[in-house]
């Protein structure tokens, strides 16, 4: 592990990209394009994927052991906070007492826009029963705020929609939120290539949660490699501090002062 790893509820991660198990061909394309991103952490929702609910069914656990990578469940397809809240308590259970979840709560079929206003009370709710809580939720500074305020462990504001492949909509809020909140924001939906996962990791974002912009690559075992560059990328960069924008440089890129012979 490098001396620069993601800390989530106080563990550590070397890898800043998240990646979903849905949208593959199958469980074995599922691994192979996770083997090249790198992740560690997989999220998996909970209504569509079979944990070991489904007996007799091909298992996610088979292909992705929880031994080798931290499971998020999630709460993909859930409307309201109950149903959020009777999901992730059945993952709990499913899971072994697992306690790192994904809470998403929708607000309709068409945008899978977050409804905040839900997903505030199934945080509160969560946050109670002692789970550490990754939140999904719209790239609105102060509902990042009191998310963070009721004990999310992250928060995950979009990029653009779900599954739209559309990139960072509004990098300035991003800002915002990255000002405001001291958990990790990790920007979750949306991303569509490896610029886009750079760009959030150069505005400072200490993570990305994609799934659509690899699952749905014409190569989704070398988009997945891509990705993992490009978040490692963004996140050097980051550190490292980019020069200051100028509109005209006064400076060349060579210059001649100094030069033996002048
Ligand atoms: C995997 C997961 O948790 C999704 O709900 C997530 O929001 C991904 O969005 P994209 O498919 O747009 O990357």
């Amino acid at each position: 592990m490098s001396n620069d790893n993601l800390i989530i509820a106080g563990k550590a991660y070397s890898s800043r990209l998240l990646v979903g198990t849905g949208k593959y061909q199958d469980f074995a394309q599922t691994r192979a394009a996770i083997d090249a991103s790198g992740a560690d952490i997989v999220t998996v929702a909970i209504r569509r994927t079979n944990i070991g609910q489904n007996a007799g069914e091909a298992s996610l656990l088979d292909f992705l052991p929880p031994s080798e990578f931290t499971y998020l469940p999630n709460t993909a397809g859930c409307y309201s906070a109950d149903d959020a809240v009777r999901t992730l308590r059945l993952a709990r259970e499913l899971l072994d007492d697992h306690r790192l979840v994904k809470l998403e709560v929708l607000g309709d079929p068409q945008s899978l826009y977050p409804n905040v206003v839900e997903t505030l009370a199934a945080a509160k709710t969560l946050v109670k029963e002692g789970f550490e809580v990754m939140v999904y939720t719209s790239d609105d500074p102060i509902i990042a705020q009191q998310l963070e305020d009721i004990g999310c462990a992250a928060i995950m504001p979009l990029a653009s929609l779900i599954g739209s492949g559309m990139g960072i909509l509004n990098p300035w809020n991003l800002q915002l939120i990255l000002e405001r909140v001291k958990v990790p924001v990790i920007v979750d939906a949306g991303v569509g290539t490896a610029s886009d996962a750079a760009i959030a990791m150069e505005l400072g974002c200490q993570g990305v949660l994609m799934n659509t912009a690899i699952a749905a690559a014409q190569d989704p075992v070398l988009m997945a490699s891509a990705m993992r560059k490009a978040v490692e990328a963004g996140r050097e960069a980051y550190r490292a501090g980019r020069m200051p924008r100028k509109f005209y440089s006064a400076t060349p890129s060579s210059p001649t002062s100094g030069m033996i012979g002048r």
